[in-house]
């Protein structure tokens, strides 16, 4: 495509995306979908300017108000994906000359929202919460996620498959904490790999597959994931399981959960029994009271540990989302664990960094709960022979903490607790 096509197509794109009426990465699928002749460098270049204007929409933004021409265009030559000579020959003179302009600007010199580029409700208490660690933290959110498989437990060894990548040219090493990871260099198209067509691999990023080594699943078990989605942790826990027992993948969504059965075809695993329920107290639910052995509630969540992948969810989310979201996740919490039988462990995750979803959302169930015996995930992990699980956890050693600037990980909590009383 020119240079001016490409550019025009990136400031469409960036306009799509900016109305934050849906999911950043649907639109980008639909125009993509719309547009089956975009090559595959064209469609990196349109999918990474419009993630690098919601990454730094605030800087941008700012800095468009010079300059001239349609705003989104100005966004879009701003975050403009691309080697800066080929961007500079789809430009005017007048548009060279501002980005010169542009460029020249000290951001360290600007107020700090263009620096951290997050809506203030977000900004303040993770800054509480992290402190001295808030840059790095901000700095690691701007950039890509890397890509990170997970090995099929139950039909391969992690070692096998890197060894089967390299010899398709395709570089991948162990992930440092996840037994079952690997990390990829770059972003190369795995749908047509052997390894992935017969369910050797499967997209996860490493802190998904952490959740589901802390919720251990052992052979011959009743074990239930109850937000499972479209099944990234299902998929792990049957596999742990050796395709033995019974796992119940629970949700809300039939939509989400027919995305499950592509993937548990590929898997081999004949121990999922996928169930959409009406809600976290479905019938279904208090059959089953009593009965399990381990659940996990990866729990409906604001998502912002992820905004290395979803940088819109910082201006797509609010606080009143989140005083809803926290509220059915409690509920859900509730509902889920009536269902471990005594001695049954059960595991509450999210994708969020903020401790409105995580530690408040713990200390409430655990608080109303003298049944239930709060376990140390620290100790959890080192049982399941992860290295250095305390870098993974708080300081206490009591939950998981993953953090993108730490773990290179999406942002990820954890707490645990087994049934104590029957
Ligand atoms: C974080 S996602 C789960 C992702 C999935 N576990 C995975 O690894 O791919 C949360 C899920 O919770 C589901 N959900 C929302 N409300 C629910 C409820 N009341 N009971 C069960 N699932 C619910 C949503 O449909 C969504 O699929």
């Amino acid at each position: 495509m020119h240079p001016k096509a490409l550019l025009e197509a990136c400031a469409a794109l960036v306009a799509q995306v900016l109305r934050l009426d849906h999911p950043a990465d649907a639109i980008v699928s639909r125009h993509f979908r719309e547009n089956r002749s975009l090559g595959p460098r064209e469609r990196a270049t349109l999918a990474e300017t419009a993630y690098a204007v919601l990454r730094r929409k605030l800087l941008y933004e700012n800095l468009a108000q010079s300059g001239s021409g349609p705003r989104e265009r100005r966004l879009a030559i701003l975050g403009f994906a691309g080697p800066r000579d080929f961007l500079k020959s789809a430009l005017s003179e007048q548009e060279k000359a501002w980005l010169d302009h542009c460029d020249a600007i000290d951001v360290a010199s600007l107020p700090e929202r263009f620096r951290h580029n997050l809506p203030e409700w977000l900004a303040e208490p993770l800054k509480a919460q992290v402190g001295d660690d808030f840059c790095p933290l901000v700095a690691a959110l701007e950039q890509p996620a890397p890509l990170d498989l997970r090995v099929n437990a139950f039909t391969d060894k992690r070692e096998d498959v890197r060894k089967e990548l390299e010899l398709a040219g395709i570089h991948a090493k162990p992930t440092p904490y996840s037994p079952w990871g690997l990390r990829i260099d770059g972003k190369p198209a795995l749908t047509k790999l052997d390894a992935f067509a017969r369910g050797a691999v499967e997209v996860q990023d490493e802190g998904s597959q952490l959740l589901a080594l802390l919720t251990d699943a052992r052979r011959g078990q009743m074990v239930v994931d109850f937000c499972a989605g479209a099944g990234g942790k299902t998929l792990a826990l049957g596999a742990a399981m050796r395709n033995t027992g019974r796992l119940y993948a629970f949700d809300v969504s039939a939509h989400r959960l027919d995305n499950l059965k592509p993937r548990l075809a590929r898997s081999k695993l004949s121990n999922v029994h996928p169930a959409a329920i009406a809600h976290e107290r479905d019938d279904r639910i208090k059959r089953l009271a009593g009965k399990i052995d381990r659940v996990i509630v990866d729990a409906p969540c604001s998502g912002l540990g992820t905004l290395r992948r979803n940088p819109d969810l910082k201006w797509r989310q609010s606080p009143q989302a989140l005083a809803e979201l926290t509220a059915k996740q409690a509920a859900i919490l509730e509902s889920a664990a009536r269902l471990l039988k005594a001695g049954g462990r059960i595991v509450y995750a999210t994708c969020s960094v903020l401790r409105a979803e995580n530690e408040d959302i713990a200390a409430a169930f655990t608080a109303s709960h003298p049944g239930f015996r709060r376990l140390r995930v620290e100790e959890l992990l080192e049982q399941a022979k992860v290295p250095g699980a305390a870098s993974l956890c708080n300081a206490e050693g009591a939950d998981l903490r993953l953090w993108p600037h730490r773990h290179a990980t999406d942002g990820f909590y954890a707490a645990a607790w087994e049934k104590v009383q029957p």
